[in-house]
C-alpha cells in the first residue's frame, strides 16, 4: 500500500496501491518503464520500499521472462526437482511433487525429454512448474510471453489459470504489455508512471486502456 522506490534520484513508484484476491489471477498492465517489475519485486519481498509497505502471503515464487535464466538441469523432470532439494524430502514426495507440478503446466508427456530440446513455450512451462512444485502460495510472473508466438502464449497462460485457486488457494500475478492477455484474467490493474492507476475487472480495465487509446 502506497508504496515509494527511488533509484538514485528517480522516483519509480509514487504510491502505488495494489490489493489482489488470494486464490485469483490477476493481470498488471502498463507502458514500459512505469514501475511493474519493480512494484513486483517490492511485493516479492526482493525490495525494500522507501516508504509504504506490502504484505503478501507466503511462499512466493518468481518466474522471469527468460526461461534459460531459470532452467538448470538437463532433463525437465530434473529442473522441476532442482528447487526442491533444499528441503530434503524424501525421494517418492519430490517425484509426486514433480509429476503434479508437470500435470499442470501439461509436460507430463515430456518428463524425461532433454530441457534444450524443447520449445520456448515449453521452456516457460518448465520454469513455471518449477516454480510451482515449490507449493507457492503466491506467484510472481514478470512478462513471461512478450517472445513467444500466439500458440505457446496460449499454453503458457493456460498453464498458470491451471495453477491458480485450488485448494492451496494459489494467487498469481502476471505482469504484461499483451492487451489480449486480460482474457485469461479473474482481474487486472493498470499501471503508469509509478502509481496503480485503476484496478478492476478486466472488461473494467480494458475499457480504461481503450479510452487511453490502447489498440487491440
Ligand atoms: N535497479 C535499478 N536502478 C536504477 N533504475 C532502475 C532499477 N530498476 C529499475 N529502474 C528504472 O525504474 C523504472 C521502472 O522500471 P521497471 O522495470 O519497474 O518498469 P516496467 O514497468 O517493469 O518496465 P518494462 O515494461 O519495460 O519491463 C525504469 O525507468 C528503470 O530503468
Amino acid at each position: 500500500m502506497d508504496v515509494h522506490v527511488t533509484f538514485g534520484n528517480k522516483r519509480v513508484l509514487r504510491g502505488a496501491s495494489l490489493a489482489v484476491v488470494r486464490g485469483s489471477l490477476h493481470v498488471l498492465l502498463g507502458p514500459n518503464g512505469c514501475g511493474k517489475s519493480t512494484l513486483l519485486r517490492v511485493l516479492g519481498r526482493q525490495l525494500a520500499p522507501a516508504a509504504g509497505s506490502a504484505r503478501t502471503d507466503g511462499p512466493i515464487s518468481f518466474v522471469f521472462q527468460n526461461p534459460d535464466h531459470q532452467i538448470v538441469m538437463p532433463t525437465v523432470a530434473a529442473d522441476v526437482a532442482f528447487g526442491l532439494g533444499r528441503y530434503t524430502l524424501p525421494a517418492t514426495a519430490v517425484r509426486a511433487q514433480v509429476a503434479a507440478a508437470l500435470a499442470t503446466v501439461g509436460l507430463a508427456a515430456v518428463a524425461q525429454r532433454p530441457t534444450h530440446t524443447l520449445s520456448g513455450g515449453q521452456r516457460q512451462r518448465c520454469a513455471i512448474a518449477g516454480a510451482l512444485a515449490q507449493a507457492p502460495k503466491v506467484l510472481l510472473l514478470d512478462e513471461l510471453t512478450t517472445f513467444l508466438d500466439g500458440g505457446d502464449q496460449r499454453g503458457v497462460l493456460e498453464a498458470v489459470r491451471a495453477c491458480v485457486g485450488g485448494p492451496d488457494q494459489v494467487t498469481a500475478l502476471w505482469v504484461t504489455h499483451r492487451l489480449e492477455e486480460l482474457a485469461y484474467a479473474d482481474a487486472a490493474s493498470f499501471m503508469d508512471g509509478g502509481r496503480v492507476q485503476v484496478t478492476g475487472s478486466p472488461a473494467e480495465v480494458a475499457e480504461h486502456m481503450r479510452r487511453l487509446g490502447a489498440r487491440w
